[in-house]
């Protein structure tokens, strides 16, 4: 008998374009949320684009709350249901980059109210997601979570954001190779199901990124549009998978040590970039597909070198080392590779 079941859950509404940021509660009417919206930001996304929702709820009548976090902890989360909870919440609105919207999806998933994801830049991919990204202590967790209810995308207001932001988005997406080929080998050496929809949405968006590199450029509002449509693709392979799976394998592992080790030293995006040159690396050696991975980033001025992320030499042979401890995800890294091993992919591909 057949008895297999999957439940994949996607966003209703995904608005991307030019000046969607003033139809927001459009949107909300649209989807059918109701009641008092609490909007999650931080700071200097508040300036270019919460408080500018906070007025078109007020104008509406719906009586908005606004919170400022900072980091995605657990904390934050506690903090932002405490918020929720004296206000008799009707849905959340995450409001920024990754940290922010991650915090909103979870609280809103916790409440089992509904969520509306605003970027406002296109830093990572975490944007339609149905995951969460939280470190704690020793270790990081992927949190099961709803995704958006709808996805707000104003391409002026990501265009105008620091080119750095989407550089590392650009990096996000590159890593879908890496994250794909981890997968892969999962599936073949420890039975992990893989799905064939997933990893091939995540590699063809991969592809289309790189093909696209060319016309990738900054202050260009068509380029916001090139890369949120990338991250929306990658977000929804990740809710097909109902893992980050697709879109997150050992440069992941290494960018989340990296968190931990030099904190706050540089952009998710482009350090799980440079563990993708590493992980290409490991994956097929020296005549490998590392120096495409790194042209791509290079190309899409992302850093490829440790020097490019701001961190040491050493922090970069301490993350790779022990990237397999953070988190219990089979890759390439098995259950540790040796310092020298370390020591040829970081030399042998110019990152150190
Ligand atoms: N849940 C998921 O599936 C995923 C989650 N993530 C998580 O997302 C986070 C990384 O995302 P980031 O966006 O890099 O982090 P972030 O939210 O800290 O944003 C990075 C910086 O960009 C600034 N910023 C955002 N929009 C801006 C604008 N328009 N103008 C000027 N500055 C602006 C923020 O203030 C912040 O300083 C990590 O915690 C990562 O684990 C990343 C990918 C997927
Ligand atoms: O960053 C992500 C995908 O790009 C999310 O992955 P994690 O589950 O490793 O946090
Ligand atoms: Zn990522």
């Amino acid at each position: 008998m057949f008895e297999k079941s999957k439940w994949i859950r996607l966003p209703r509404s995904v608005v991307l374009g030019h000046d969607v940021l003033s139809q927001t509660r459009e949107v909300v009417v649209e989807t059918h949320l109701t009641g008092r919206p609490l909007v999650v930001t931080s700071e200097t996304p508040r300036e270019v684009a919460a408080d500018r929702i906070v007025a078109q709820f007020e104008a509406a009548g719906d009586d908005p709350e606004l919170v400022v976090v900072e980091e995605a902890t657990f904390e934050a989360v506690e903090d932002v249901l405490e918020v929720a909870r004296g206000m008799d919440v009707g849905y959340l609105v995450g409001v920024g980059g990754g940290k922010p919207i991650d915090i909103a999806k979870m609280a809103s998933d916790h409440l089992n109210v509904g969520f509306v994801s605003v970027p406002t830049a296109a830093s990572h991919d975490g944007i339609v997601s149905g995951r969460g990204s939280v470190p704690e202590g020793d270790t990081r967790h992927s949190v099961a979570a709803a995704p958006p209810v709808a996805v707000v995308a104003d391409t002026g207001v990501i265009a105008d954001a620091p080119w750095e932001l989407t550089t590392a988005g650009c990096a996000d997406i590159i890593s879908n190779y890496t994250a794909v080929k981890d997968w892969r080998l999962a599936n073949r050496l420890q039975n992990v199901p893989y799905s064939e929809y997933a990893g091939a949405l995540s590699q063809m968006t991969a592809e289309m990124l790189v093909d696209s590199a060319d016309s990738i450029k900054p202050e260009l509002e068509e380029s916001a549009w090139m890369v949120m449509k990338a991250l929306v693709s990658s977000g929804v392979a990740m809710s097909i998978a109902g893992s980050s799976r697709p879109a997150s394998g050992s440069e992941h592992l290494f960018s989340h040590q990296l968190d931990r080790i030099a904190p706050g030293k540089a952009l998710h995006g482009h350090q799980v970039g440079v563990g993708s040159i590493l992980a290409e690396y490991l994956h097929s050696g020296e005549q490998g597909q590392w120096r495409s991975v790194r042209d791509a980033l290079a190309s899409l001025d992302a850093p490829t070198t440790a020097d490019g992320l701001g961190v040491t030499d050493e922090e970069v042979l301490e993350a790779l080392t022990s990237a397999h401890e953070i988190r219990d995800r089979y890759t390439i890294l098995g259950s540790g590779i040796s310092e020298d091993a370390a020591v040829e992919a970081a030399t042998k591909t110019g990152v150190i």
